[in-house]
């Protein structure tokens, strides 16, 4: 339906002029407890920042992997794997590592994910032939591929680096794969060690957001795009305070987000993501990975990682469902460069993108615009949390009571005439 196009500021106004009495009505995403069960028995192996260089920490990890329980095997966290991996040998992590990870004929641990060999893999994706060749990253291929079951996977085979660091990326995102459970993030199969580095997911019938975006002459109308938004919006959630463990993705982009059939995202592509102890209010990492366009301004210039980050990066991918424009363009402009000048000025016929033909909702168009703008506060601290993101792109916008007092010059300057409204 075609609408008259307000500003995102109205969405706020009309909020603030009734809002004082009323009490939010919009469900939270629950949290996995299936998962926070899945890893209980592990959270020992975290206590620590890092599992650190002393002996004594591998000689848990031995008496764990020696005492042979299949629950504690199960349980074992897959990071603890890889942070102990690093620091391996490669005969070492022969002799140590679950034979299950190593040796994809010699099995001794069930699990739920299917482990492959090499022949199963080349079977499955046609010996791994230029047709079934779906996507290409900085650190991988991924092949379509058809199992004997006839179910349709894609298989990514690591290829960047040298063996131990294929080995570190691939446990890193196994970890990480292994443990998230949730409707907005990609599905593992199972993983092959055999003759390569292999994680087996199940195929993401559209291709990423990416490819729907910009490598297709049909574009998504509105109503895909905002349940994109806010499908990707409840993964982050999910991530951040849903599982176990506070994960921070790292490289939420347009290409990392698979569309199912039904056009519902799956967050994809764990390479760069980190786990957070409950304490720590930021991670500093001093390598720098990513994606151009969509880094954080602390990350870029201090190397910070929070949750922020991701908050920052999912701004960026509102502003490309919006727009239809890429994070950085041909000529490597910066989408939040282009962007910045029109949210403030309200400018939305600019933003929108023209091959919506002026078709979308104009309140959902509000709230996106008005979560993309927060988002890519240049403070990070200014920037709402992705639970806060959620709540607005359902509507909610309760949360603003909290922000209005505890950030009144930023609402000063945004919302002036809105907030005298509402005070
Ligand atoms: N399950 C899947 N179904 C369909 N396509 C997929 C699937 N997984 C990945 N792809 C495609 O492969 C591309 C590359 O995958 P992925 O991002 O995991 O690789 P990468 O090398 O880690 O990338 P990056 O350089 O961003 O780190 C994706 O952008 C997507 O187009």
């Amino acid at each position: 339906m075609k609408e008259k196009v307000d500003s995102p500021v109205t969405v706020l106004e009309d909020y603030f002029r009734s809002s004082d009495s009323e009490s939010s009505s919009s469900k939270e995403p629950s949290a996995d407890s299936e998962s926070r069960e899945f890893s209980k028995s592990a959270s020992r192996w975290h206590e620590s920042r890092e599992f650190s260089k002393s002996a004594s920490r591998w000689h848990a990890f031995l008496q764990l992997l020696r005492s042979g329980s299949k629950k504690q095997m199960n349980t074992l966290h897959p990071l603890s794997v890889l942070k102990l991996s690093k620091r391996m040998s490669t005969s070492m992590r022969e002799s140590i590592l679950p034979s299950c990870l190593l040796d994809a004929t010699a099995s001794p641990c069930r699990s739920p994910w299917k482990i492959f060999t090499h022949h199963e893999i080349q079977v499955a994706t046609n010996s791994f032939s230029q047709e079934n060749l779906i996507g290409k990253g900085g650190y991988a291929e991924v092949y379509k591929g058809c199992l004997p079951n006839r179910q349709l996977v894609a298989v990514k085979r690591l290829t960047r680096g040298t063996a131990d660091e294929i080995i570190g990326d691939f446990l890193s995102e196994l970890g990480v794969m292994a443990h998230v459970n949730h409707p907005n993030t990609a599905k593992l199969v199972g993983y092959g060690v055999d003759g390569g580095m292999y994680l087996v997911l199940e195929l993401s019938e559209k291709g990423s957001l990416a490819s729907v975006l910009y490598g297709s002459k049909e574009k998504p109308p509105w109503f895909i795009r905002h349940k994109i938004a806010l499908g990707t919006a409840k993964g982050i959630l999910y991530l951040h305070e849903g599982c176990q463990r506070r994960i921070i993705h790292r490289d939420i982009k347009a290409a990392n987000i698979l569309l199912t059939e039904d056009f519902e995202p799956q967050i994809c592509d764990f390479g760069l993501a980190k786990w957070l102890p409950e304490n720590w209010t930021h991670h500093t990492v001093s390598k720098f990975e990513g994606t151009f366009g969509y880094l954080a301004p602390e990350y870029l210039l201090h190397g910070i990682v929070d949750e922020k980050t991701d908050v920052f990066a999912f701004g960026v991918l509102l502003l490309e469902l919006v727009s239809g424009r890429r994070a950085l363009d041909y000529s490597q402009q910066s989408l939040v460069l282009w962007a910045k000048p029109l949210l403030k000025k309200n400018d939305i016929m600019e933003l929108v993108d023209p091959s919506l033909a002026g078709d979308f909702d104009s309140r959902q168009m509000n709230l996106m615009l008005l979560a993309a703008s927060l988002c890519i506060q240049q403070s990070s601290i200014r920037r709402p949390s992705t639970r806060q993101v959620v709540q607005l792109l359902n509507g909610n916008l309760s949360c603003f009571k909290g922000m209005k007092k505890t950030r009144m010059p930023f609402f000063r300057r945004v919302f002036r005439e809105e907030l005298l409204d509402s005070d």
